[in-house]
């Protein structure tokens, strides 16, 4: 059930029962001439579903590559899961990273390695987390499970359809348990069915995992079905929050755009 509360309140009601698990304060970011985010903030809260729409170009990939830590902010302040993420060591960086999973667009399997070695390479490369896995199939299996494609275990990516992929890619995420997940537009290029029950399955797993999550996306279709609160970056800042009804029902043309289909 969407909420129809006013914003304000409705961030106040999340606020008062979650703390924020990730924090954006005042973020800028310029290439030359260019600037792209200039002063964008943002909180995300423990097991909240936030989505971030915004035009083409309009910061939202250079956004999150500043949260994990690709890109430079010229001047901001990130916080994620209590730690200033700037000031970071590369060992401490590592090991926010087991918490924090992604699920890119482009989130590409390794197509010489079957399903199983796909899930698997996380659990070696992050042994800080969970220690030598000696039996790694109760893990990978329970990840496959949980995208509903066990049956795929031997399979090689070749072998799997685009949205199989995609709930592959999300297995690999979820299988360091993380307690954030960013997708970057995880609908894009998949027809309107697979698109629902990849949307289903995101939906199952903050619920199943309360994780929470930040979600890039273009999809009108996500954004109803999967924000709690959406917030729309306009001209480099945070330029609209709110439910998905009170934005699709604003009277600012700049915001009802992003609901026309
Ligand atoms: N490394 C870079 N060097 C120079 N300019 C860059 C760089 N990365 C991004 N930009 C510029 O920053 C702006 C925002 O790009 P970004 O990729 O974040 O947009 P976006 O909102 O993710 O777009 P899309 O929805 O099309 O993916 C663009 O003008 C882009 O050209």
């Amino acid at each position: 059930m969407i909420s129809q509360t006013p914003y304000s309140q409705l961030k106040r009601d999340i606020a008062s029962k979650k703390h924020p698990i990730l924090k954006i304060e005042n973020l800028k970011k310029a290439f030359g001439d260019n600037v792209v985010l200039d002063g964008f903030n943002l909180e995300l809260f423990e097991g909240e579903n936030l989505v971030i729409m915004g035009k083409s170009g309009s910061g939202k990939s250079v956004m999150i590559k500043c949260l994990i830590g690709l890109t430079e902010p010229d001047s901001g302040y990130v916080e994620i899961m209590g730690k200033d993420l700037l000031s970071l060591n590369q060992t401490e960086l590592n090991e926010l990273r087991t918490e924090v999973g992604f699920l890119f667009q482009g989130s590409a399997l390794y197509d010489s390695m079957t399903v199983r070695e796909n899930l698997e390479f996380p659990l070696r490369r992050h042994k800080q987390k969970f220690g030598v896995v000696n039996d790694t199939t109760p893990l990978v299996e329970e990840a496959l499970n949980n995208v509903g494609l066990l049956s795929a275990i031997n399979l090689m990516p070749a072998e799997l359809s685009g949205g199989m992929k995609r709930r592959i890619a999300l297995a690999r995420t979820l299988i360091l348990k993380p307690k954030i997940i960013l997708y970057d537009e995880p609908t894009s290029g998949l027809d309107p069915i697979t698109s629902k029950e990849i949307i289903e399955l995101m939906r199952n797993i903050q619920r199943q995992y309360n994780t929470s999550s930040l979600i890039i996306t273009h999809d009108v279709d996500c954004a109803r079905v999967v924000a709690e609160r959406i917030i729309l970056l306009i001209d480099g800042i945070n330029y609209a929050e709110g439910s998905f009804n009170e934005l699709s029902n604003s009277k600012d043309e700049k915001i009802r755009a992003f609901f026309k289909n």
